[in-house]
This record gives structure tokens, sequence and C-alpha cells, in this order.
């Protein structure tokens, strides 16, 4: 039972009382001349689960940073449970009404499970002391509810990640919030545990708490939302239940008249001449024994796994982040490996740097001699690649750090493809990339293909896997299965999930 923690949580106001958790009236937003929002307006019921949907850069990030308290509107208002919104300064007063469960964790890994939980808000006794008997005692009981089975005394640097995304939407319930907004809440987390997601928020929604829910997965959507509001170019441009919106309707509405680019089916290819990428017997650590796999020019293949299964460090030894025993090898000595990283914050983007510089940063050798670079050959090149891309940005010299999430994966994916290479590497590479976006990246890649550069896609994504040729399938460090063309995404997914593997024992 949830209720007993949410009735015992401090309340801003009576949530009862009001008939929308939050209401917009109008709000606008512009940074310099760039407008990003233009009168929305929308509401939500309390108990609803809203779906906030739009391609890359439609002003998503930008509508949650205003209805959080953390950027101002340029005009307009906003009401969260019935009452105009708290000064931009006062903090508390945000944290009571309305959270935003980040892709990025704050749960801070040097304080313990309790502590995390009551970061702002920690039960004092009469005399103003932190009572920590009492702070363990009510942890240990949201813990309970929400059927967590760990420790408020654990260090939170040993949770996992569903784990902390507990520990997150706890604390946000705890310091009052009735208004969660979860952004991308499944990217990391594998199949089993979004179910359970789900069946959280479900709980939670019985209990009177509204959530607005960011994801480029629809299908997602349409199992959790109710309700959808989506905003193309910073307009909101529909709202309504999800009954009324099949995904045709829901999709044409976020792309508008350009309808998305056909996807390039995948092309089969035959096993001859040397191979581009050639690993052979492959041993990392104790995480990864005896993978030998070749990748042909031209060739996609993904590598699909669940998280820890030893994917991602496979990837990391290619490009030689990594030690390794056994052969790794392209078909001549000196061939580009291009390289996308899942995690674009701390491997992937130079955030002081423009997106012209993002781009063509590992080809500056091919602008001009001596160390000289020309900013023409520079910003042809990257004004080629945004076009091919289609990144929205306001210039050429705009630090990449300033462009939507979606955007910046995509400055990741022309960088990679900059540089012409043999190999691409490519771990995630469409998280949280748009559905028509999307579409687009994987016509880049199989153009790249049809130029001969061999593919290899890591990801447990079912759309990501099904551009690849054949996947071959990672389990604790192994690999254990491969799928040709005439595969099933049932599966591919029992054998991620090691479901074959547990029933030969
Ligand atoms: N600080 C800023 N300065 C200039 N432009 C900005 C700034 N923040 C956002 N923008 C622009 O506002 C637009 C909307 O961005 P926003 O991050 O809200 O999009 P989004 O819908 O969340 O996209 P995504 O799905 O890619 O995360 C983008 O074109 C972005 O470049």
């Amino acid at each position: 039972m949830v209720s007993s923690v949410l009735s015992s949580a401090p309340r801003a106001t009576d949530g009862a009382a009001a008939a929308f958790a939050l209401k917009t009236e109008k709000v606008s937003r512009s940074f310099g001349p760039t407008r990003v929002l233009h009168d929305v307006s929308f509401s939500v019921p309390v108990g609803d689960s809203r779906a906030l949907v739009g391609r890359n850069g439609a002003g998503k990030s930008t509508l949650v940073a205003i209805v959080t308290g953390m950027l101002s509107p340029s005009a307009g208002v906003v009401e969260l449970a019935g009452l105009p919104a708290p000064a931009l300064g006062d903090r508390a007063a945000w944290r009571e009404r309305v959270a935003c469960v980040y892709q990025r964790w704050t749960v801070i890994p040097t304080l313990t499970v309790a502590e995390n939980l009551y970061l702002n808000s920690q039960p004092r006794n009469r005399l103003g002391l932190i009572g920590w008997n009492r702070l363990r005692e009510q942890a240990r009981a949201t813990l309970a509810e929400w059927g967590l089975d760990v420790e408020p005394d654990l260090m939170a640097s040993r949770l996992t990640v569903e784990q902390r995304q507990i520990v997150e939407i706890g604390r946000a319930l705890l310091q009052g919030s009735r208004l969660l907004i979860l952004d991308e809440p499944t990217a990391e987390l594998e199949r089993r545990e979004v179910h359970r997601l789900f069946d959280r928020i479900r709980h939670l929604q019985q209990s009177g708490v509204t959530f607005i829910y960011i994801s480029h997965h629809l299908e997602e959507i349409y199992e959790i939302c109710r309700s959808v509001t989506v905003l193309r170019d910073g307009l909101l441009v529909a709202d309504a239940p999800l009954g009324d919106m099949p995904k045709g309707a829901l999709v044409q509405a976020m792309v508008g008249a350009a309808a998305g680019a056909a996807r390039a089916a995948p092309v089969g290819r035959e096993t001859v001449g040397p191979a581009a990428l050639t690993v052979k017997d492959l041993a990392i650590g104790t995480l990864v024994q005896d993978v030998s796999f070749n990748l042909q020019p031209g060739e996609c293949m993904g590598l699909a796994g669940l998280a820890g299964s030893g994917k991602e460090e496979i990837g990391e030894a290619i490009i030689g982040l990594r030690r390794y025993k056994g052969l790794i090898q392209t078909a001549q000595p000196g061939d580009r490996i291009g390289y996308v990283p899942r995690d674009r914050h701390e491997r992937g983007i130079l955030p002081q740097l423009s997106i012209a510089e993002n781009l063509t940063v590992t080809v500056t050798d091919s602008f001009g001699r001596f160390g000289f670079i020309s900013p023409r050959r520079q910003n042809d090149r990257a004004s080629a690649l945004v076009r091919s891309l289609g990144i929205v940005s306001a210039s050429l010299k705009q630090p990449i750090s300033e462009l939507s999430g979606g955007n910046q994966q995509k400055g990741l994916m022309g960088r990679a493809l900059a540089s012409a290479p043999k190999v691409l590497v490519l771990v995630s590479p469409t998280q949280g990339v748009d559905i028509a976006s999307k579409e687009a990246l994987f016509g880049i890649v199989a153009k790249a293909q049809a130029e001969g550069a061999a593919v290899l896609i890591i990801s447990d994504d079912l759309d990501e896997l099904a551009v690849c040729d054949r996947v071959q399938v990672i389990f604790r460090g192994r690999l254990t299965r491969q799928f040709g063309r005439d595969r099933n995404d049932e599966d591919i997914v029992a054998a991620i999930e090691g479901l074959e593997e547990e029933q030969h024992g």
C-alpha cells in the first residue's frame, strides 16, 4: 500500500481540491532571437498520465524546465494544483509541488539511501535536530511500500539503475510533490525493470499522483499513458486522449507535413573478400570470454545483450579504450573506426565547442596543411553534415550544449561519419532521438553501408536491431546465439534475457 506514505508526506495544497495538477496559459519562451515555445496552453487533470511528445528540438525540455521552476517563461502563466506557480527562486515551494526525474541521476552516491530520500527535507525533532532514527524508520516504510528490497543504510553508490530511479521517485513523493515528470525513464532500464516501473506508475496513479511522461518510444506511451500532448516547433499541435489518437495520427502530428524518411531495408551481403573487422578469441578481464566474429564491408551486425553482458566493453576494446586479449584487426592497419558512445554527456560531445567544431574535430587534418584549418572548408563539411542529418540549430557557431538532446546525438553520429570510416561502432545510437529522426539516422547508416562501411550496432533496442543484417546475442560475456534475416523479436528478447540458457540449465 502506498497511501500511508502519501498521506504522511508534507503537502503543499490539498490536491483533491484542485481539478488540475498542472495548467499553462499561453506560455512562451525565447532564447535570444529564437522563440522555442509559442503560446502553449494545456492542462493535466489530477491523476492523469500524460505523454509529452515531439521531435528533437520541439521544446519538451524547455516546457518541463518552465513548469518545474528551472526557467522562467518569457510570457504566460503556470498553475500547479490550482495555485499560481511559486517565485522562481523559491526552490522548496517548487519541490513540494512538482518534480522531474531526469535520465541523469541526482542521487548522491556518497550518501545512504535514507539520506538521499530525505535530502532537503530531513525530519527534525523538537530541538530542531535531525532525527536519524525516525529518518531510517520512515525510509524503511517508504521502501517497503515501493516493494524495494534495499537497506536504508546502504550507500547509494551500490544501487542498481532501477533502484536509483525508485529513490528519486520516492524522494519527490516525500517532499510532497504529487506531480511527477518522468523524462525518458526507461532509457537505461532492462525490459523486466520497465514492466516493474509501469506497475509502480499505475499503483501511484490510483493514489492520486499525476504523471507527465516523456519518451520517444511510442509503444510505451500507449501502454502507460491515458492522454497525450504533442509539441511541434514550439507549438502545441495536439492534445487528446490516446484512445482518440492512433499511432499514425500521433506521428503525423509530431512530424507535420514532412513525412518521415523511409527506412532502408537491410541489404544482404555476400561474405567474400577480407573482413573489414576481425575479432578473434577476444577476452576482456573476467567480463568477456571467447568472442569471435567478422564484419564484412557493407555489412551491419547487431550485438545485443543486457546491461553488464559485456557488449559495450567489446565496442570499447574495438576502438582501443580497453585492454583485451585476443585479436582485433581492421582490413588495413590504418583503417579508421568511427564511434558513437552511449553516454554523450560523459564521453561524447565537447560542450564548449560549436556544432561545426564538434562535427569535424576528428578530421581537421583534412582542412589545411601545417596545422592551419580553413574555416570555409570546415564549415562546408559541417553544414553538409547538419543538412544530411537534419540537425536543428540556430547556426553552425552555436555551442553544441545548447542543442536539444536528440540533436546532440545526431551531432555525434555526424562526427563518427565525418572521417569516412571503414568500420562504424554505434552504441545505442538512436537513444533519445525522435521517431522521424531515428528513421533519418537509419538512412544514414544504410548509406554508409552502401559506401562500404562495416557497421556494428551495440544495442538491445529492437528498432535498432531491426536494421541489422544479422544479430549476435551476448549473455554473461559469451556469444550465445546468432540470428539471420528470418528472425523475430520474441526470440531475440528471449536470447537477450538468457531465457534459453536458463532452460538448458
Ligand atoms: N540555452 C539555450 N540557448 C539557445 N537555444 C536553446 C537553449 N536551450 C534550448 N534551446 C533550443 O530550443 C529548442 C528546443 O529545445 P528542447 O531541449 O526544449 O527540445 P526537446 O523537445 O526537449 O528535444 P529532445 O527530444 O531532443 O530532447 C532547440 O532548438 C534548442 O536548440
